[in-house]
């Protein structure tokens, strides 16, 4: 599965506690990251991400980018809810987009643990399925 870890700067040290956590069974997944975020993870791991922008650069619309072209499964988003941000329309987009597409999206640690226990359980098969009919319609067309 493709999954996205994103963490405002509050929010970081929780988030590399919650990939180290989970580092075993992220092995066996694609992930993708905003900029600082992914260096957090990857300094602290022994994880592989592909990392995007900064958030306020342009890294919560690039993940955005991934959902709309159906690329991304999951996304982590561990938020700040008690400090305005730059870039809060962004943020706003993303999750509009996971809306829009039913991707599933945690912003707090508590649900991204549930989604990483279904996950481990092959809960996310489904998006195989989903994934598999966009290509046959494309092939099709
Ligand atoms: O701002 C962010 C998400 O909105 C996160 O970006 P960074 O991972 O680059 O700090």
């Amino acid at each position: 599965m493709n999954i996205a870890f994103i963490a405002h700067d509050k929010k970081k040290d929780d988030m590399v506690q919650f990939v180290t956590a989970y580092e075993k069974v992220l092995q066996e997944h694609t992930l993708f990251t905003t900029g600082t975020t992914g260096q957090r993870i990857m300094d602290a791991t022994s994880l592989k991400v592909h990392r995007f922008q900064s958030g306020p650069l342009g890294g919560d619309q690039q993940i955005g980018a991934k959902i709309a072209e159906n690329n991304m499964d999951c996304v982590i988003f561990f938020k700040d809810p008690l400090t305005a941000q730059p870039h809060e329309p962004d943020i706003s987009a993303l999750i509009r987009l996971c809306d829009v597409y039913s991707i599933p999206l945690a912003t707090n640690m508590a649900t991204a643990e549930i989604l990483l226990k279904g996950l481990q359980r092959g809960d996310f098969q489904w998006r195989e399925i989903v994934k598999g009919k966009e290509a046959e319609g494309k092939s099709r067309s």
